[in-house]
């Protein structure tokens, strides 16, 4: 048992980025394998980290178990015997009305759970002086649903992202006075969720008890809905008027969302008005989203509004080298220049480069790393850089063609205008470049393998049935080989 686990979270650190392993994997604990009914026990520390490692981790981790021991395995996670996951007790709020933390924490609108009952709940549930303290400010930290990893202390700062820095740093020291809203724009995996959790973590870190919720666009949405399905709205409401801070990430996804934009155009009036901050973060500026109304791009538009622009070369460099010594890797410096001058796209694309050289070199026991160990690493990233056919060119490429958003590549918005450019991208993929299922999966916003099997099958036997899709594909096709 404690050798598969071993084996698992190593093999778990090849696949996933390091943060989201100290974060969500390193937390975990096996408990007990069960023989008889094939079932994995593994604890989580707190239900928040439970929901999520249930969400996104259970597949990958019962497809090494199922490896390991030679048959199919099932996990079941559960919290610690203890109960740090804090069963929750009924907590008058502020205005009077009763509200179970723990219920909200369970239910799928878990918007609703307030994050001063959570502290109230922890404060008053342990006894009083440090401990409650603490416990009040874990409470805090759990429903701010921040993750704690991503700070401005290993936000490293270049040209490209000096002024997005500064600004989020005055707003982290004066909240709701300084720029309200900020809005923050930019191109994929240059830092914008990194800065804004930043922004938050150092709020929470303040002391002074504040409201805090980072939320993505696309889970307010879902929380819209659910209010809505449950005529909860009230609740809803009351919620998202009661932060301090409400960080807010690709709201480019209320595209067409028209009941979320309106209860996004309350929540904002509230919170403005009485000076709570709002952080807002798109891939383009408020001018240029589409499909949103125009009273809320003009709301976006008078605070601040502020790019993260790519990283120049030295930043990149300064990125590898600080990147590496986080994860007690040497990099020489030349290794550190020879990569950042082949990968220029964005951050998340270099930490990518910086695992593969990582995994590579300890597999075949390169103590040190050189310029050859990494051309040898990165050999796919590095022929795409030269101009061969990438996943990113294929979806840069479809994008375009049907007039959609490269974003909407990656994003869970399944209307057919942006699900079928989605599935020729991913049947391109698979036609055109030398990935596996799970790795074009993964590319595209972390979907698994089965659905792009089934886009691959769907798009092949399509293209045999209808002229104009086959037309389009040979186009693009034509395209993309130059
Ligand atoms: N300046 C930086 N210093 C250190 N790490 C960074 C920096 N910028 C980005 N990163 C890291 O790069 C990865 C991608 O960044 P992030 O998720 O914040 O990008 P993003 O702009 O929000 O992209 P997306 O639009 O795809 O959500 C993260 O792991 C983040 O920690």
């Amino acid at each position: 048992m404690k050798d598969f686990w071993q084996a698992c979270v190593q093999k778990l650190e090849q696949e996933l980025p390091p943060q989201q392993i100290s974060a969500w994997i390193r937390p975990l604990v096996p408990l007990a394998f069960d023989e008889d009914q094939g079932v994995l026990r593994v604890s989580a520390p707190n239900r928040f980290k439970l929901d999520w490692v249930r969400k996104n981790f259970s597949h990958q981790i019962e497809t090494l178990a199922s490896d390991w021991f030679s048959r199919p395995v099932q996990v079941a996670f559960e919290l610690p015997p203890g109960g740090s996951g804090r069963p929750a007790p009924h907590v008058p709020r502020a205005g009077g009305a009763a509200v179970a933390a723990g219920a909200a924490v369970q239910a799928p609108t878990q918007a609703v759970a307030p994050a001063a009952a959570a502290a109230a709940a922890a404060s008053a549930a342990t006894p009083p002086g440090a401990a409650a303290a603490s416990a009040a400010a874990e409470a805090l930290h759990d429903r701010s649903r921040l993750n704690a990893e991503l700070t401005f202390d290993n936000f490293v700062t270049g040209k490209a992202n000096q002024l997005a820095r500064a600004a989020a740093l005055q707003v982290a020291e004066n909240p709701g006075v300084s720029y309200n809203p900020l809005f923050l724009y930019g191109g994929v995996g240059l830092g914008k969720t990194h800065l804004i959790h930043a922004i938050g973590n150092s709020l929470l870190a303040s002391g002074k008890g504040a409201r805090v919720r980072y939320v993505h666009a696309d889970q307010y949405v879902s929380d819209v809905v659910k209010a809505y399905q449950r005529k909860a709205f009230d609740e809803f409401k009351r919620y998202y008027h009661s932060l301090d801070l409400l960080l807010i990430d690709d709201i480019q996804f209320f595209a067409g969302k028209n009941r979320t934009q309106e209860e996004f155009f309350y929540a904002f009036e509230a919170m403005v008005a009485q000076r709570k901050q709002i952080i807002i973060t798109s891939d383009t500026y408020p001018k240029e989203l589409s499909n949103i109304d125009s009273r809320l791009i003009s709301r976006f538009d008078s605070g601040l509004t502020v790019a993260i622009e790519p990283p120049e070369l030295e930043m990149r460099v300064a990125i590898l080298l600080r990147k590496s010594e986080n994860e007690g890797i040497t990099m020489p410096e030349e290794v550190a220049f020879f990569i950042a001058k082949h990968l220029r796209s964005n951050v998340r694309e270099l930490e990518g480069a910086l695992r593969k050289v990582s995994a590579y070199a300890r597999f075949h026991g390169k103590e040190v790393l050189t310029v050859d160990v990494c051309k040898e690493a990165l050999k796919d990233l590095l022929s795409v850089s030269n101009g061969q056919i990438t996943v990113e060119n294929i979806q840069k490429t479809v994008a375009d063609y049907y007039k959609i958003k490269v974003a909407d590549m990656y994003s869970r918005r399944r209307p057919a205008n942006i699900a079928l450019p989605r599935q020729i991208a991913m049947y391109l993929a698979k036609e055109l470049t030398q990935k596996s299922l799970p790795e074009i999966g993964d590319l595209f916003g972390g979907r698994d393998h089965t659905t792009v099997l089934h886009a691959v099958r769907k798009i092949s036997e399509a293209r045999l049935k209808q002229p104009e899709l086959n037309h389009a594909l040979h186009v693009l096709e034509q395209t993309l080989k130059g």
